[in-house]
């Protein structure tokens, strides 16, 4: 059971639900100033903490960038997002900072504009052209909030790009200005954030790739908002949720009952590898490896047997005839095995697209599969997507943004939109569909989507994703007759790919993160916490 606090960092809202579930607050009797006035108040301690921290030693890393008592710099715009910046200014006032407002606009809002005259009567200087600022420590977007919707435009555009350019450390409130808040496009210009406090609710714009190079490092300004607001709003329509430690964990399966057995503990049997590409198999099995499945068959053509037994001697490795160009022609299961002996099919890293039948064939089982890689690329040209519905279990995809439009060429852009790309894909093949990015998108059929809000560029590099198919495949077998929802298994996978990434980022940077030493950092992640 979560608690309302893990609840809360997992909800992901668009502008839309947030401006509803706000409604319901206010309808309620919040007053709007009130609300303001604590959202506010909570941002200008955060603020603080970044500086008065860096004395006393405590989360050394978030503030690294701020001296004590800097001098801030606050931008506000003509919105709610601008009234939020302006009790921000007069807090840090209050509390000892030298603060100065800037505020390029004419037109405000009744509150924004009653916080902006009592600023001015305190004495907190507030300037209307660039030209005037002065010098400061870190700047504190209040420019635009989820109240912006269309394009900036010069003067403003101009003056984003020239605040962006003085390379301070900027603190955007709720999201950088100039991000939408839903598919985190920038809209025209943005504000390029070191941090971003979002308030309230994850909005989703901040977990979309493309706003990623604005967003720096975000986290939650929890205020409070009532659960029953929140369930009242997202009631019916499909979820989309951050992947957090406490699902991913809840999902392992472990511990495990004391009276079992190897195949009850899953088997899973990965088809993949080619003569051309046979690192591609070894990751593929070290990531299942990783998993903890009971038993591991690994189908590879012939040739590559012995390679693949002297990296995985645990493992029953099946050697196929080969084509000519040394991919797998044939399926040649052991005697009195069938495809439907196992608890799940992971296919495709490294198989050639010369591996059609036995794509076919893993298409025609009974069994739960995982199709990856060239898996992807063959069943685009089978153009047998419609027909997935009718397996009579569950098939995973998961495609790379290439393989993603090869695969779905009728679906929006899955650059502009992730989201709405993945569930598209997912309600089209009866799927469900992992889109890997820097923010890995899963959903299922039904459009519930879970996004891993924590992964590392060091895992931008040839090989990591095989890792994360046998992972997957792995978990699956282990957990087929269990009545987890195959998206949250295919969840974890991605949250446990993208933190063995991070934990091996920290201690080797991001250049050492190859493919095997990703596999070796699997177990790492779990040890002591599950
Ligand atoms: N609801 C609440 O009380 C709470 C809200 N909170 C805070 O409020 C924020 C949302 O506030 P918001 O709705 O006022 O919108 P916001 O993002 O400030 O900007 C909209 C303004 O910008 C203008 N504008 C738009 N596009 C433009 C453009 N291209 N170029 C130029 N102008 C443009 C637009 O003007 P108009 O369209 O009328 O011309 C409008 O005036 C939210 O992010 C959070 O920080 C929290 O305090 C919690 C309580
Ligand atoms: N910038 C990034 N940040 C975080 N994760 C990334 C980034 N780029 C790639 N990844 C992850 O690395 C993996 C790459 O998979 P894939 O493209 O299939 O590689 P390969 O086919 O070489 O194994 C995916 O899990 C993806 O989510
Ligand atoms: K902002």
């Amino acid at each position: 059971m979560l608690t309302k606090k893990e609840s809360i960092s997992q909800v992901i809202v668009t502008a839309a639900q947030m401006r509803e579930i706000e409604g319901r607050i206010f309808a309620a009797g919040m007053p709007v100033p009130a609300l303001m006035e604590k959202v506010a108040g909570l941002i200008a301690s955060r603020i603080q903490d970044f500086s008065s921290n860096f004395e006393q030693g405590r989360q050394r890393e978030q503030v690294r960038i701020l001296p004590p008592f800097p001098c801030v710099g606050i931008l506000v715009g003509p919105g709610h997002n601008g009234g939020d910046a302006l009790v921000v200014a007069r807090e840090l006032h209050f509390r000892g900072y030298a603060v100065w407002v800037y505020l390029p606009f004419d037109k405000l809002k009744e509150l924004t504009s009653q916080h902006l005259q009592y600023a001015q009567s305190i004495g907190i200087p507030c300037y209307g052209e660039i030209e005037q600022l002065p010098d400061c420590d870190v700047l504190v977007d209040g420019l635009f909030g989820f109240g912006l919707e269309r394009t900036i435009t010069d003067p403003i555009a101009s003056v984003i790009n020239q605040l962006n350019e003085w390379n301070k450390p900027i603190i955007s409130i709720d999201l950088p200005s100039g991000l939408h808040t839903d598919t985190g496009e920038v809209l025209g210009t943005a504000i390029r954030a070191t941090y971003t406090l979002c308030l309230g609710l994850w909005k989703q714009g901040l977990l979309q790739d493309q706003a990623l190079d604005y967003v720096g490092k975000a986290e939650l300004i929890d205020f409070d908002i009532p659960w029953a607001d929140v369930q009242a709003v997202l009631e019916d329509v499909p979820k989309v949720k951050r992947i957090t430690p406490a699902t991913a964990l809840s999902t392992l399966p472990l511990p495990r009952p004391p009276v079992t057995h190897k195949y009850k503990e899953g088997h899973l049997l990965l088809i993949c590898g080619s003569r051309r590409y046979a690192g591609g198999a070894i990751l593929t099995a070290l990531g299942a490896r990783g998993s903890g499945v009971g038993m591991l068959s690994i189908a590879v053509p012939e040739s590559l047997k012995q390679l693949l037994v002297s990296h995985l001697p645990e493992a029953l490795v099946i050697g196929c005839p080969e084509t000519e160009s040394g991919a797998i022609a044939q399926l040649q299961l052991p005697e009195k095995t069938e495809l439907s002996s196992f608890s799940a099919i992971a296919c495709g890293p490294g198989l050639t697209k010369d591996a059609t039948s036995i794509v076919e064939e893993v298409l025609a089982s009974d069994r739960p599969l995982v199709l990856d890689a060239d898996g992807l690329n063959i069943l685009a040209q089978l153009g047998t997507i419609p027909t997935l519905q009718q397996r009579p279990a569950v098939t995973v995809l998961t495609p790379h943004t290439g393989e993603f439009q090869r695969l779905f060429p009728d679906v929006a852009d899955a650059k502009h939109d992730r989201v709405k790309a993945v569930q598209e894909a997912a309600t089209q093949s009866g799927a469900v569909v992992l889109l890997k990015g820097a923010r890995t998108a899963i959903a299922n059929p039904q459009g519930s989507v879970w996004i891993n809000p924590e992964s590392t560029p060091a895992l931008a590099r040839g090989g990591s994703g095989d890792v994360l198919t046998g992972l997957l495949g792995g978990l699956l077998a282990q957990v087929a007759n269990k009545e987890i929802p195959v998206e949250d298994i295919v969840a974890t996978a991605a949250w446990w790919h993208g933190q063995a990434g991070i934990l091996a980022a920290s201690e080797r940077t991001e250049l050492g993160v190859d493919a095997f030493t990703l596999s070796q950092y699997l177990l790492k992640v779990i040890v002591g916490r599950s």
